[in-house]
């Protein structure tokens, strides 16, 4: 009787989207190439687009959303699906100790859509010093002032309580709104953080410290894709965007001698072809994907290259910096509540129906993958201005029990022996809990991503380092502590809310609950919340760390841009779904303005 079943019984699980994909023509030319449908390449795709005089095509190498991708509370499940890549890490020596071999699960989308039609939804853009500090480390054009209108751009805002705030757009094609399911915990938490002295926010306005409900990339209480905001309302009406799926890019192709970007090859059912970009193409692969492709294409660190047998076309440092926000799972509290987990078993037939028949938002089923709140909280050794939040408190209703270790457990690699030891027990009880992931905003370990071989069918090989800089550990074990008083508030006691002392397997021999103990249980439940960024790291063409100027353009070639998360020059103080999407918005303007007004001396 889980979530799942119950749409089988519908019948609903075999609604899949109508999506015809034509067969390529081989060495067919376009004037953009883009590689990639994710949240910055679906983005792309439509703006650019809408010039009806450029042809386009998008290439991406997944298929399409199924119902499933469309009902917010699978988000975890979709990882264990085939629209995750599922990539791994290699094995940590630092963290991760509670998976499988110490290999943290680096899930990414491989559908249209990408990343943001698996992800959790959360809409967050990050701090003004963010942006302001890319500016002032080179990327000129990318402070706040200048990327909030794109931000703005796509917005389209149903937030209750905001519907005047300058900070939020009501007509953009990607819905943002509150979540309709919200449980007595969310409640609990919101007033319990404002006792404990955090102030509530619109942590997308004005100031970013203190906590709200989350905000959600979802459309009447249905996940609000990439896919179904940019590309779905106008795949019809726009005979200049063609969209190739189950198209795998396997190379740019790239003049050794001038250096210039002129096509890519792709693979599609088997077979192989070439596409000609007349004017440019633009790797939208993602923080993975797309460093791959340029050192498959003999852009990359010479080493990596000459030891596998890819001539070097430019030497650039692609992949050798890479960022990602870890966090811890937990604590966890128990609570006196009724029916506030989510349980499979909690889900009934008749939420399903209201859900699906009569496009009910405020069911279990609209829950984000169960995030309810954020805090954006301010550590005590915090070196950041007070404005700008050091951890992230994520709260989740249930936690890695509450798919009776069906989903997270598996997308999370997460071994059997601790899940059996830690969160069976809350399982079987079908114990009422909520947990609270704690994320580093700002980490300093920095990992780092390279090829295996020449290959383009094999995974690169990805080490993220996570903990490599023990201050990581130590800013997550300030956040641990900053939830642990909100549970101490008279509003969580009024649920009943108290620490699942159970201890972490593998930190028994530490006291439960001391600084050793948390240090070890973050080694242990480290997760990550997929947030890479850094691998074609932006930045002025003389810092030897970056890849793309602030055009997005790849240094020392031509006609060739990378517009998707791996430019992100430092981890954002937000999940980088919206980045994503504001970065497609403002190369569509920077590609636009270049092309338009070279339009007369092209001719
Ligand atoms: C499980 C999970 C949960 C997350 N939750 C959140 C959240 O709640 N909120 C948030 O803000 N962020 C979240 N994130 C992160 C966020 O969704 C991503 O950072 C963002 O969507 C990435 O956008 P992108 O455009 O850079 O890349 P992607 O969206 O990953 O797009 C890359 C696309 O390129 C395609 N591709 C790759 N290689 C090739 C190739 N060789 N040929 C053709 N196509 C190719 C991929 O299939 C994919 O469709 C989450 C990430 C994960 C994995």
């Amino acid at each position: 009787n889980t979530i799942l079943d119950n749409i089988f019984q519908l019948g609903l699980a075999n609604v899949i989207e109508q999506f015809n994909t034509p067969t390529p023509q081989h060495n067919a030319a376009y004037d953009f190439i883009i590689v990639g449908g994710g949240a910055a390449g679906c983005t792309l795709a439509n703006r650019l687009s809408e010039n009806p005089n450029w042809s386009v095509v998008l290439l991406e190498a997944g298929g399409v959303e199924n119902i499933a991708h469309r009902i917010p509370i699978t988000a975890g499940f979709l990882q264990g699906t085939h629209s995750n890549w599922g990539y791994k890490s290699v094995p940590q020596k630092l963290a991760c100790f509670g998976m499988n071999n110490n290999e943290c699960a680096l899930p990414r989308g491989k559908i249209l859509g990408g990343t943001s039609s698996i992800n959790y939804m959360i809409y967050n853009r990050g701090n003004r010093r963010d942006y302001d500090g890319w500016a002032a480390a080179g990327s000129k054009g990318w402070s706040y002032d200048e990327v909030l209108p794109y931000f703005l751009k796509s917005e389209n805002a149903q937030l209750s309580g905001l519907e005047w705030s300058p900070y939020h757009n009501h007509s953009g094609p990607l819905n943002v709104e509150d979540v309709g399911y919200r449980t007595q915990f969310s409640h609990a938490f919101v007033l319990g953080a404002q006792q404990a002295g955090h102030p509530h926010t619109d942590y997308n306005g004005e100031s970013q410290v203190g906590v709200s409900y989350v905000q959600a990339t979802t459309q009447n209480g249905r996940r609000h894709s990439a896919y179904r905001a940019f590309i779905r309302p106008v795949r019809r009406l726009r005979r200049n965007l063609s969209i190739f799926t189950f198209a795998q890019v396997l190379r740019v192709l790239v003049d050794p001698q001038t250096k210039v970007a002129y096509g890519v090859e792709f693979l599609h059912q088997k077979k192989q072809y070439i596409f000609k970009a007349h004017k440019e193409v633009i790797l939208s692969a993602g923080a993975f994907n797309s460093p791959q492709l340029l050192m498959l294409s003999g852009i990359g660190p010479a080493d990596n290259l000459n030891a596998i047998g890819i001539p070097v076309i430019q030497e650039l440092p692609v992949g050798k910096r890479m960022y990602d926000h870890m966090s811890h799972i937990g604590p966890v509290f128990l609570t006196n509540t009724t029916g506030q987990t989510t349980y499979p078993t909690s889900i009934t037939l008749s939420d399903i129906k209201r859900f699906f028949l009569f496009g009910d938002r405020n069911t279990r089923l609209s829950s984000i993958g169960g995030v309810e709140c954020l805090a954006f909280v301010k550590i005590p050794s915090s070196q950041r201005p007070p404005d700008w939040p050091d951890v992230e408190l994520i709260t989740v209703l249930g936690g890695m029990a509450s798919d009776d270790g069906t989903g997270l457990k598996e997308g999370g690699n997460i071994r059997q022996d601790l899940y059996d030891q830690l969160y069976l027990p809350l399982q079987l009880a079908r114990q009422e809990h909520f947990t609270v992931l704690i994320m580093d905003f700002h980490p300093r370990s920095v990992g780092r991503l390279w090829l295996h071989n020449r290959d383009p069918l094999r995974w690169p090989i990805i080490d993220p380092k996570y903990f490599s800089n023990e201050e990581d550990i130590e800013h997550l074990l300030e956040g641990i502590k900053a939830a642990i008083r909100i549970g101490e508030t008279p509003a969580m006691k009024s649920i009943g809310a108290r620490l699942y002392d159970k201890p972490v397997p593998g930190c028994e021999n530490y006291l439960f609950g001391s600084d050793d103990y948390w240090r070890c249980s973050i080694r242990t439940l480290s997760y990550t919340l997929h947030h890479q960024v850094a691998t074609c790291r932006m930045g002025s063409p003389t810092d030897k760390t970056t890849v793309v100027d602030p055009q997005l353009k790849v240094h020392g070639i031509r006609k060739l841009r990378v517009v998707d998360t791996s430019i992100i020059p430092f981890p954002p103080t937000a999940h980088t779904n919206a980045p994503a999407f504001m970065i497609g918005e403002k190369a569509a303007d920077l590609i636009r303005g270049e092309w338009e007004a070279n339009f007369w001396l092209q001719k």
